[in-house]
C-alpha cells in the first residue's frame, strides 16, 4: 500500500539548476522541488526517442522496480511525470557525482576503496535478486556517489524481474559475462561475474578484457584471457576474489553471500558507508 496518496507531479513544481550529464536518451539536472525545497536530480528523456526505439516496456518496468526498491546502496527513483514531448525521472540526486569520473581522475583506486565499493554493490545486489530483479547493466557510468561518497547503483533501464532465463542482450560488451555475449540463457549469476570485472578495474584502472575492437574483447571473455599487470602492485587476496568471481561456469562463480565473507573484503572494507 501507498504510504502517501500518489501527487502528480509537474514541471511547475521544480526549479531546473546545472546539468549534471548527458545520459542515454536524453540529460539530467539537479532540480529543487519548490515547496519542500528538496534537491533531486531530474532525467529528461525524449518520447520520440522512446517511440523510435520501441523500449516504453524498459521504461515502464524501470519504474516498476525503481519504485519498489528501498536500501541505501540503490537510487531512488521518488516518481515521474510527462509532457506532450518528453518523460521526466525524479531522482535521487548523489551529491559526488559518477563513480567513473573519480576512476579516470585517480587512475585507480586504493584496496580500501574498491573493496568498500565492491561490499557495497554485493550489499545493494543480493537485495535485488532477493526481489529477483537481476539489474544486468552494472558499470561504473551506472554507480554514483552521494555527499558522503557512499555508492549508489542507478539506471534499471536494462534491469528486469526475473523468474526464468533471460536472454536479451543489453550494455556495452566489457561487462558481459560470456553466457550473455554468447547470448545465451542467464540468470543472477550475471551480476556476480559483474562485480569480478569491477573490481579489476577499481584496482587497475580499466577493465580485464579490454581489446581495440568489440570482436577482441568477445574472444577475450570467452577464454576469460585474465592476466594481472605487475603495476600497480595487488594483494593476492584481491586477485584471488576476482578469480573467483571471473569463471566461465555461472554455477561456480562466487556467491554474493561468500564474496560478503571473503578475506580481502573483510579485511579492507569499510563496514560503515
Ligand atoms: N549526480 C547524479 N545524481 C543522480 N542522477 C544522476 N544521473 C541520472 C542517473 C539515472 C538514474 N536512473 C536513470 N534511469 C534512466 O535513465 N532510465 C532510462 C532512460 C531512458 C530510457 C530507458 C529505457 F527506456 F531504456 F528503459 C530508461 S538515469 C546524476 Br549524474
Amino acid at each position: 500500500q501507498r504510504e502517501t496518496p500518489k501527487k502528480q507531479w509537474s514541471l511547475k513544481d521544480f526549479e531546473i539548476g546545472k546539468p549534471l550529464g548527458k545520459g542515454k536518451f536524453g540529460r539530467v539536472y539537479v532540480a529543487r522541488e519548490l515547496k519542500s525545497k528538496y534537491i533531486v536530480a531530474l532525467k529528461l528523456i525524449f518520447k520520440e526517442q522512446i517511440e523510435k526505439y520501441k523500449i516504453h516496456h524498459q521504461l515502464r518496468r524501470e519504474m516498476e522496480i525503481q519504485t519498489s526498491l528501498r536500501h541505501p546502496n540503490i537510487l531512488r527513483l521518488y516518481g515521474w511525470f510527462h509532457d506532450d514531448e518528453r518523460i521526466f525521472l525524479i531522482l535521487e540526486y548523489a551529491h559526488r557525482g559518477e563513480l567513473y569520473r573519480l576512476l579516470r581522475k585517480n587512475g585507480h583506486l586504493s584496496e580500501k576503496q574498491a573493496a568498500t565499493y565492491i561490499a557495497s554493490l554485493t550489499n545493494a545486489l543480493a537485495y535485488c535478486h532477493e526481489k529477483h530483479v537481476i539489474h544486468r547493466d552494472i558499470k561504473p557510468e551506472n554507480l554514483l556517489l552521494d555527499h558522503e561518497g557512499r555508492l549508489k547503483i542507478a539506471d534499471f533501464g536494462w534491469s528486469v524481474q526475473s523468474r526464468s532465463k533471460r536472454h536479451t542482450m543489453c550494455g556495452t560488451l566489457d561487462y558481459l559475462p560470456p553466457e550473455m555475449v554468447e547470448n545465451k540463457a542467464h540468470d543472477y549469476a550475471v551480476d556476480n561475474w559483474t562485480l569480478g570485472i569491477l573490481c579489476y578495474e577499481f584496482l587497475y584502472g580499466s577493465p580485464p578484457f579490454e581489446a581495440e575492437t568489440q570482436s577482441d574483447t568477445f574472444k577475450r571473455i570467452m577464454k576469460v584471457d585474465l592476466s594481472f599487470p605487475s603495476t600497480p602492485p595487488i594483494s593476492e587476496e584481491a586477485k584471488n576474489l576476482i578469480l573467483r568471481l571471473l569463471v566461465r561456469d555461472s554455477s561456480q562463480r562466487l556467491s554474493l553471500q561468500k564474496i560478503l565473507e571473503h578475506p580481502w573484503i573483510i579485511k579492507n572494507a569499510d563496514p560503515t558507508v
